[in-house]
């Protein structure tokens, strides 16, 4: 039975695919503090959360199951996403769902600015007819700065269109053909800021955006400019704002987010030209179900080892690739598996080589996959996997590179896997037979067609008669049943290998009396 925890207000009806799984428990337990989190989260497999609950180092180190955590929206600013890498913890989120929700509350914070309608139904409720100090700006005719056009800048530029606006929008990863396409103007930040009447800003938070716009860029402002901010608090930063607000510079703001949450003591509360909300750009009812929906529907896959998308610690693999490497992914497993097995000493550097149908695809998540096979023969699966192999070859100074070959020695499609230890260095290939799963093709220099599954001997000795009876006897005398058997070698006489499958694992006794056998140069149990 999986165990998730739900600790921030979703959806019941989007969780519901969740709350139906006949093998997931799901806990709702919301408001905890980090220490309360710290001391539950052991428990569980999953965690979901929304924007208030902080995913810190410690929570993540005290989530010893831990596999997934999902976030129901967009930002992952208040998930430890490095600390997740390293523990292994894939982290998803559901990026599509809130986007127009999010879009339509930016631009009715526009509205709300540009005709001052919050101060004025606060006089009117208070009982004062006041229709003299909230004389408002039009939209028609103006210019609206966007800055990040991703998702929601994109849906807010469309909505400032159909009012009528000019747009001008900067984002690193604008292209002039998608600038085109929106019908807006493809400018620098200088640019957005100098020309704007109204910024909105609709990017992560991230170290390059934080403080993006500063007391620098508010004074190439035009004056009486008004700002929005539905994205993140700490893009603008407050204390510049509050500046510019107070000169004059800045005619008025709208901010869904803050710097702290809840704002405490926060001065832009108290400033009638400032237009606040609580964190509601999300709070719908369409886009908290298509969030939860998604969110859950991926949290059901991880925990069923099936594909899911959107992860944020994970590099995204195209579905049409995906379609093309999935296959292969039993394979490199088994492959790094095998080679981590037989190979002595400290692990130096891993080389993946493809060939045949492979020279043509990104192959970088077999190779990751490879790299998992072989770190979680060392460290165990509970610690090495696809999310934070790299990171823990990197830390380990283990040199991994992936190679293109012409060469597939006569298979329509070849993996080898070199293995570079302090003491030696180790080759396996594999490939992938159509209809028929995964082989093994080559150990050592030597060609074997081998079914990568269950327990196996990899018995090397001279090419004399009698050695391969002697191993068989020694195995049938100790009631191991042999299921398959394989030999290889060199030439008449020279080095040769026996490649055993068998029922059970072998004692480490009978291994030791294996090894004492005449001609018999190294036995090594693998599992696979
Ligand atoms: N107030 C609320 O309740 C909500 C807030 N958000 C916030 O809105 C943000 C944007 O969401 P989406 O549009 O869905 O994300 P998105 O990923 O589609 O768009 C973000 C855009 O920002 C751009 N960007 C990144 N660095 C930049 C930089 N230095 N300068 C300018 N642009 C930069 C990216 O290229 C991308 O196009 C989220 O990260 C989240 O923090 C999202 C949903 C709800
Ligand atoms: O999706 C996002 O990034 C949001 O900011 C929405 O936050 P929330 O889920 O409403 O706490």
């Amino acid at each position: 039975m999986f165990k998730v925890l739900v600790s921030d207000p979703l959806s019941e009806f989007g969780i519901q695919k969740l709350l139906d799984a006949e093998d997931v428990q799901v806990d709702r337990k919301t408001g905890l503090s980090e220490a309360e989190l710290i001391e539950i989260i052991g428990e569980y497999d999953a965690l979901l959360v929304r924007s208030q609950t902080k995913v810190t180092p410690a929570i993540i180190e005290a989530g010893k199951k831990l596999k997934a955590i999902g976030r129901a929206g967009v930002g992952v600013d208040n998930i430890d996403l490095a600390a997740a890498t390293n523990a292994g913890v894939v982290v998803i989120n559901a990026p599509d769902g809130n986007t127009i929700s999010t879009a339509e509350h930016s631009f009715a914070m526009i509205m709300a600015l540009a005709r001052r309608i919050p101060p004025a139904y606060k006089k009117l409720v208070d009982g004062e007819w006041d229709r003299k100090s909230f004389t408002g700006v039009e939209l028609n005719n103006k210019v609206l700065g966007v800055v990040g056009l991703g998702r929601i800048g994109a849906e807010v530029a469309k909505r400032g269109k159909a009012f009528n606006m000019k747009i001008v929008a900067f984002d690193p990863f604008l292209t002039q053909e998608r600038a085109d396409k929106l019908g807006v103007q493809f400018a620098t930040l200088e640019e957005v800021v100098t020309l704007a009447d109204f910024i909105t800003v609709h990017t992560p938070l991230t170290k390059d955006t934080k403080y993006i716009i500063n007391t620098k860029e508010f004074e190439k402002m035009k004056d009486g400019v008004r700002i929005v901010n539905c994205a993140r608090g700490g893009i603008i930063n407050e204390q510049a704002l509050i500046a510019a607000l107070e000169s004059g510079k800045v005619a008025g703001a709208a901010l869904d987010v803050f710097e702290q949450e809840p704002p405490l003591d926060n001065p832009l509360l108290k400033m009638p030209q400032v237009v606040v909300t609580p964190h509601l750009g999300a709070s719908t009812i369409e886009a908290q179900e298509n969030v939860a929906i998604d969110v859950s529907e991926e949290i059901l896959h991880i925990l069923h080892d099936e594909p899911f998308k959107n992860a944020v610690n994970l590099p995204s693999v195209p579905a049409n690739v995906m379609e093309k490497v999935k296959p292969y992914f039993d394979l490199n497993e088994k492959l790094g598996s095998l080679i981590a097995q037989t190979a002595v000493g400290g692990l130096k550097e891993v080389i993946v080589t493809y060939s045949g149908d492979l020279t043509d695809i990104d192959t970088a998540a077999l190779t990751r996959t490879t790299l998992k096979g072989i770190l979680a023969y060392h460290l165990g699966s509970a610690a090495a996997n696809y999310v934070n192999a790299p990171i823990l070859a990197k830390n380990r100074d283990i040199h991994v590179t992936e190679q293109k070959s012409t060469y597939s020695g006569g298979f329509s499609n070849l993996v080898t896997v070199t293995l570079k230890t302090s003491q030696e260095e180790k080759t396996v290939s594999g490939t992938l037979l159509n209809g028929y799963g995964p082989r093994i093709v080559k150990i050592d220099g030597y060609s074997v067609d081998l079914l990568p599954q269950g327990h196996l001997l990899l018995v090397h000795h001279n090419d004399r008669p009698g050695a391969i009876g002697r191993v068989g006897t020694v195995l049938g005398n100790n009631n191991v049943n042999i299921a398959t058997m394989q030999v290889g070698r060199r030439g008449v006489g020279g080095q040769a290998i026996m490649l055993l499958t068998v029922d059970k694992e072998v004692s480490p006794d009978v291994l030791d009396t294996l090894g004492e056998l005449g001609e018999i140069t190294s036995v090594t149990q693998l599992e696979l």
